[in-house]
């Protein structure tokens, strides 16, 4: 038995420093905290940060935000990171994990526009900003009217684009807004029925080393970490958003493929029920929209769900 007094336990958490970034990186520090843990951030500027004129499905993709964090990791600079679910690649390379998925914000769509309260308000050819493909094939689909224009930049830099008048209206993440005081921006919140979620929109995953090192000084932090994170798991989200991704995983992945993925539970006990659509970027195929449910309660049952749906998804036409 070590006789000897614990060193303060601090963990240092990797996240990016965009004001969304640190407001969910201070989250998760407060949660740590309320269990007694220290907790400091690490704040990284990473290259998706930097690359703000191009689709970021054409430069790299979702990988692109959370190389630098893992980098932080692998050398023992920060003990976990913190990501929106959304930003974080179907498989993490080799060497991490997901150490937890805490209870999801709000998964859906805003509309937010000066001008209109309503997408339908939208006069004919007017220009909507967006730069993720499943937005715009999915607004494309309700309004096939609508000029889409790439937006990039951060949540405020979005916002200023709108209100400068280089576009009627933008569609955000309503968890975004809400982290950040903005949810007076919203008109209109969009239902999974106008504008099904991106797999993981609203929750955020805690990544760490799938191996923690063992050194002895280390030891007694991992495991007070590790327990920690265990106290903010919360398995109805991990499980949803476990099928979400394993659509989009068993589809190759990529945040160029325009795919829509989201879970619910439905009434019925552990039953999960779970939506996913495709739509063609050129707009020339129809929009596909399928659905499956099952009793699922360990995350082998959610990612075969989800690799269900994938298969329905083709069957049904997705070029994918
Ligand atoms: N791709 C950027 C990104 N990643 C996570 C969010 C918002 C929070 C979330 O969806 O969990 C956003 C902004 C947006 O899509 O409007």
């Amino acid at each position: 038995m070590n006789a000897s007094p614990r060193p303060p336990a601090a963990c240092i958490i990797a996240t990016r420093e965009s004001r969304l970034a640190l407001w969910q990186a201070q989250h998760i520090q407060q949660r740590l905290q309320a269990q007694g843990l220290q907790a400091t951030l690490l704040g990284m500027t990473t290259r998706g940060d930097q690359i703000l004129d191009r689709s970021l499905s054409k430069v790299g993709g979702k990988g692109l935000f959370v190389k630098e964090l893992e980098a932080a990791l692998a050398d023992g600079r920060a003990h976990l990171a913190v990501h929106s679910l959304k930003d974080v690649p179907m498989e993490l390379p080799a060497g991490f994990a997901l150490a937890c998925v805490p209870e999801r914000g709000n998964p859906y769509d805003a509309f937010v526009s000066n001008h209109y309260a309503r997408l339908e308000d939208l006069p004919e050819g007017a220009v909507v900003g967006t730069s993720s493909l499943r937005r715009q094939v999915l607004l494309q689909h309700l309004r096939p009217d609508l000029r889409i224009e790439p937006l990039r930049g951060n949540l405020d830099t979005r916002l200023r684009k709108l209100d400068e008048g280089q576009f009627s209206a933008i569609v955000l993440a309503a968890a975004g807004l809400e982290r950040l005081q903005l949810a007076g921006r919203i008109r209109m919140q969009f239902t999974p029925e106008q504008m099904l979620p991106a797999a993981g929109q609203g929750a955020l995953g805690i990544e760490v080393l799938a191996t923690q090192p063992h050194t002895s000084q280390a030891q007694p932090l991992a495991q007070q970490l590790q327990a920690a994170l265990q106290a903010l798991s919360h398995l109805p989200t991990w499980l949803a958003t476990a099928a979400e991704r394993a659509v989009s995983r068993a589809l190759g992945g990529s945040c160029s493929v325009p795919l829509a993925a989201h879970a619910v539970w439905a009434d019925a006990p552990d039953t999960l029920w779970l939506r996913a659509a495709w739509g063609d970027p050129q707009g020339q195929r129809p929009l596909v929209q399928v659905q499956a449910s099952a009793a699922i309660t360990t995350l082998a049952q959610a990612q075969a769900l989800g690799e269900q749906v994938a298969q329905l998804l083709r069957q049904a036409g997705a070029q994918v």
